[in-house]
């Protein structure tokens, strides 16, 4: 049956930097480059060929689409880039370095912040410098829609359409996907794929560029779950 793959970007310049990324557009760092395309050569080795491809509207993710596409040859595929996959907007918080705002916040705040499933970050305004309203990327959404900041609730919530819609249709088609996304998109999507408590959701990573792979039943029942080495 189908298989779908999960690669979150390689490391980005601000994963490097250590600063809250969310809906920031940034760039891979060389090692983020690196990882992209070992991640491609996994793929190439384990042989999966693939008829669809998922990625969000943000460079750090669509790059390491394309080139782990690119090292496995499959460039050409049938390729989706939406916000629905973006990383889960980080409200207040985007650009601040996170070890020196859990000096000034506490280290369990900010753990809340980044972890916990329904607490929201501290939000920004329409009108705020560096928000989403005013990037023209986002300039057919309904302005209701753009996010001030999100947890990873309402990212599953905007997540959720793209599977039901898209997504699950071709696998339970017998088509084999990936999605290039984000920590965050990907684990709620992860949470949503295998049915993970709220709880235990907390304590789900990705790591950046190491590729997920789920094989389904026909009913989208996980049967395998494998993470591919690319070290
Ligand atoms: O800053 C972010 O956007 C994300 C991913 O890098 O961070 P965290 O893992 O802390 O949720």
């Amino acid at each position: 049956m189908a298989k779908l793959v999960l690669i979150r970007h390689g490391q980005s310049e601000w994963n490097l930097s250590n600063q809250f990324t969310g809906w920031v557009d940034v760039d891979l760092s060389e090692k983020g480059v690196e990882q992209a395309k070992a991640a491609g050569r996994a793929l190439k080795e384990h042989g999966i060929q693939f008829d669809y491809a998922y990625t969000s509207v943000l460079k750090r993710a669509i790059k390491t689409l394309h080139i782990a596409l690119e090292e496995c040859d499959q460039l050409w595929i049938p390729e989706f880039k939406t916000w629905r996959l973006n990383e889960r907007h980080y409200g207040a918080l985007q650009g601040l370095n996170k070890k020196k705002t859990a000096e000034k916040y506490g280290a369990e705040q900010v753990h809340i912040w980044r972890r916990s499933y329904d607490v929201l970050p501290p939000l920004l305004k329409a009108t705020d410098e560096g928000s989403a309203a005013k990037d023209r990327r986002y300039a057919n959404l309904d302005p209701r829609t753009i996010p001030g900041g999100e947890n990873l609730k309402v990212t599953l919530e905007r997540v959720i359409p793209l599977w039901q819609d898209q997504i699950a249709p071709k696998l339970l088609d017998g088509k084999n996907v990936v999605i290039a996304a984000h920590g965050n998109s990907l684990r709620a999507l992860s949470k949503y794929i295998e049915n993970i408590s709220d709880a235990d959701i907390m304590n789900l990573e990705m790591a950046t560029g190491q590729p997920v792979v789920y094989d389904f039943d026909d009913k989208l029942n996980v049967l395998n779950k494998e993470k591919y080495d690319i070290d």
